[in-house]
């Protein structure tokens, strides 16, 4: 990497905080987060429901606000950064990102399982034609070899995507598992294309992994302010930034501005700290998807049975996004169990 290289930071808050949040963000808390993250020199903002365009529903929890609005609202705050969506193909849809293009994103992030990046390839064309930059996720990347990600990543890029990311949904990876899977797919696409890291902190690992990420070729970045994600949270946007400066890897971004924004704006609305307590540690250590926490937590009190068991057995099954339907079958499955009945086939 060229000393004037930087590195780009794009900030989840607003997005995976979602999760954290149940999908409540008001347009205020939208336009006081975009305003400080704008302002702090954060290039990218991604702006959606916890599980992306079309993600408010019965299934993964209705959104407060209509979407389309909040990213308008983004959009209408930010002064140079620009706004991100993310689209899972099949949730999400290319009249959805039309949508969000016509109220000013001008950055599509299209995630699929890690296995399963073929399906991504209308919504990298729609975006592309639409002139939006184009991101890849390949969500669960500990759920599959360095090598298999690799491929998976190129499919990506030869359906049109700029950059294809390692996402941590688990956040399971640890260090060398990290830095395996990112230089395998610089080595890989890096030629066309730039590669990228989404951690989360279920084992307190999301920062180093990205520190790891960023020596073994990385150049994009995520994070979100006070942790605000999924499980434990994401990498830290603003301990990212202070840990990069430190080290003397440039972002652009002003430390002290998202220090301020993490301090000033984020924590005072923050429904809890995101925490790494025994069912997020058990989401890392089991390989569970992060957005799966406040679903199990909910089944818990619902069948009286430990949100920890639930997502041990979530993470043995190796369940996938889409299918949080059966996080209530395992906890029914559980209660069962501890009732002495017989438990279903
Ligand atoms: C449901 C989408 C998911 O939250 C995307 C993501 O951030 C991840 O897989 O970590
Ligand atoms: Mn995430």
């Amino acid at each position: 990497m060229s000393a004037d290289e930087k590195i780009r930071l794009t900030d989840s808050t607003l997005r995976d905080g979602s999760h954290a949040m149940a999908h409540r963000f008001t347009e205020g808390e939208v336009r006081g987060v975009v305003h400080a993250l704008d302002r702090a020199g954060v290039e990218v903002i991604e702006v959606a429901h916890g599980d992306g365009l079309g993600g408010s529903s019965f299934n993964y929890g209705f959104s407060l606000e209509d979407e389309i609005k909040l990213i308008g609202a983004a959009v209408d705050e930010a002064e140079q950064a620009r706004i991100a969506v993310l689209l899972l193909p099949g949730l999400g849809t290319v009249e959805d990102l039309r949508q969000a293009h016509g109220v000013g994103a001008s950055v599509a992030r299209i995630a699929t399982h890690c296995t399963e990046a073929d399906v991504s390839a209308q919504h990298f064309a729609a975006a592309r034609d639409l002139g939006m930059e184009t991101v890849g996720f390949l969500m669960l990347s500990h759920r599959i070899g360095p090598a298999e990600l690799a491929a998976q990543a190129r499919i990506m890029v030869d359906a049109g995507a700029q950059c294809v990311y390692v996402v941590d949904s688990a956040g399971a990876l640890v260090l060398g598992e990290a830095q395996e899977r990112v230089a395998a797919l610089v080595k890989e696409v890096g030629q066309e294309a730039q590669v990228g890291f989404h951690g989360h902190q279920n084992l307190s690992l999301g920062v180093a992994n990205s520190v790891l990420a960023v020596q073994n070729g990385a150049r994009q970045i995520d994070g979100a302010l006070c942790a605000l994600g999924a499980g434990a949270g994401n990498a830290p946007t603003e301990v990212v930034a202070a840990t990069f400066d430190r080290m003397g890897i440039a972002t652009g971004v002003d430390v002290q501005g998202v220090m301020a924004a993490a301090q000033d704006v984020v924590q005072p609305f923050l429904p809890r700290l995101p925490f790494a307590d025994r069912s997020a540690i058990t989401q890392g250590y089991a390989g569970v998807y992060s957005s799966f926490l406040l679903h199990a937590e909910r089944a818990a009190e619902r069948y009286d049975v430990p949100a920890h068991a639930i997502l041990q057995k979530v993470g043995e099954a190796g369940y996938v996004g889409g299918q949080e339907d059966m996080i209530i079958d395992v906890a029914l499955q559980l209660a069962a169990e501890r009732d002495g009945a017989p438990a279903a086939p």
